[in-house]
């Protein structure tokens, strides 16, 4: 089936139809062509990964990360992050190649083969985990690996399935954020680490489904499984997007509650996670294109907002 709305290939252009209007309305920002290596590995999303680890691991360090520990943190979790990316492109590339949002990217557009995308990748993601393992210990290696292995051979083939794979991405998605924990010398077995983990993971929820409903029809082209079966009204997207994120509402406030963070975090993450429940109920009682995007764009701004409160109200370790 072909989109719906077809407009010419523009990079990352975010175009979607709302059901039932004639002309498509766009949300995000037209990029312009990058260098082809540069694009594969999704630079706003390898940044984000990359401060999320780190944020992590200056909450374990109760505050006081060494900056070599913390620049290696940095520099492997965005190398591996980068790889793995690149790597989905590469499996990914004949559905790329058939959507209005992908077909721009460096594979399905000509500017890079795959085979040449596919050695980047991997390599990137070898000198990562690599990278990780000398520098800052075995554990956030692992977790590194573990986090491509989900991503790339569990969430990837899963979407052409499942709408499960929603839950199953938001795995490697939040795992940066044991890979920060252990980079600083916690342990896999803190309840801090896991705490963190399930923030990240929460998050990640409204952000996809609200993704998943603005670009349905790119989707659909595909056979891809990103919303529940039979709700054309979006009912159920919207319901589970208001349970995802009254959840990130409690479970926000725990690192407050253990001692990792102080109050300015805890008021901070309250009033944002409020924020991120009020734009999930709006749209919940009408998914109108406006109200989804709003969503999508809230999940953008959270995500560094929650991790500068992580950053600057860190305590101590006891
Ligand atoms: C299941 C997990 C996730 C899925 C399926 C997903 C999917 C997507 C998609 C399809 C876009 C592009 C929207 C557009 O066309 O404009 C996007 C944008 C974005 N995502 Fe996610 N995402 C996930 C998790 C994450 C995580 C873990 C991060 C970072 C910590 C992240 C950060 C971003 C950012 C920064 C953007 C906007 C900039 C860009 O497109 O590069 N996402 N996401
Ligand atoms: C090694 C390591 C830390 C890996 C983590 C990778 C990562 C951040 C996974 C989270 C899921 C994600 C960003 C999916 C993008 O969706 P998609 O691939 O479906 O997006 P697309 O539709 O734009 O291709």
């Amino acid at each position: 089936m072909a989109p719906t709305t077809p407009t010419p290939p523009a990079p990352e252009s975010g175009v979607a139809p709302e059901s039932g209007a004639e002309a498509p309305r766009t949300f995000g920002r037209r990029k312009p062509p990058r260098h082809p290596l540069y694009e594969l590995t999704k630079p706003g999303i390898t940044g984000f990964v990359m401060v999320t680890a780190g944020a992590s691991a200056h909450v374990a360090a109760g505050g006081a990360a060494g900056l070599w520990p913390m620049i290696h943190t940095l520099v492997g979790t965005g190398l591996g992050t980068g790889g793995a990316l690149a790597l989905n492109q590469v499996f990914e590339r004949e559905f790329d190649a058939r959507m209005q949002r992908t077909r721009a990217r460096p594979i399905p557009s000509g500017r890079i083969s795959a085979r040449a995308a596919g050695v980047f990748g991997t390599a990137l993601l070898a000198v990562g985990i690599l990278w990780l393992a000398v520098t800052v210990g075995v554990l956030p290696a692992a977790f590194t690996a573990l986090s491509a292995v989900a991503y790339l051979w569990v969430y990837t083939p899963l979407k052409r399935t499942s709408y499960l794979a929603t839950l199953a991405g938001a795995i490697p998605g939040a795992l940066p954020a044991l890979i920060g924990w252990t980079a600083a010398g916690g342990s896999a077995f803190d309840l801090g680490g896991w705490v963190l983990f399930g923030i990240f993971f929460l998050w990640q929820l409204p952000h996809v489904l609200a993704l998943a409903w603005l670009l349905q029809d790119d989707y659909r082209t595909v056979g891809f499984f990103l919303m529940p079966p039979s709700d054309p009204d979006g009912r159920k997207i919207g319901r589970h997007m208001v349970f995802h994120s009254l959840s990130l509402v409690l479970l926000g406030f725990a690192p407050t509650l253990l001692g990792l963070t102080g109050w300015i975090y805890g008021a901070g993450a309250t009033v944002l996670n409020l924020g991120m429940l009020a734009a999930c109920m709006a749209a919940a009682s009408d998914m109108s294109f406006d109200r989804v995007k709003r969503v999508f764009f809230a999940s953008l701004l959270y995500q560094p907002l929650i991790l500068a409160l992580l950053l600057v109200d860190t305590r101590p370790l006891p």
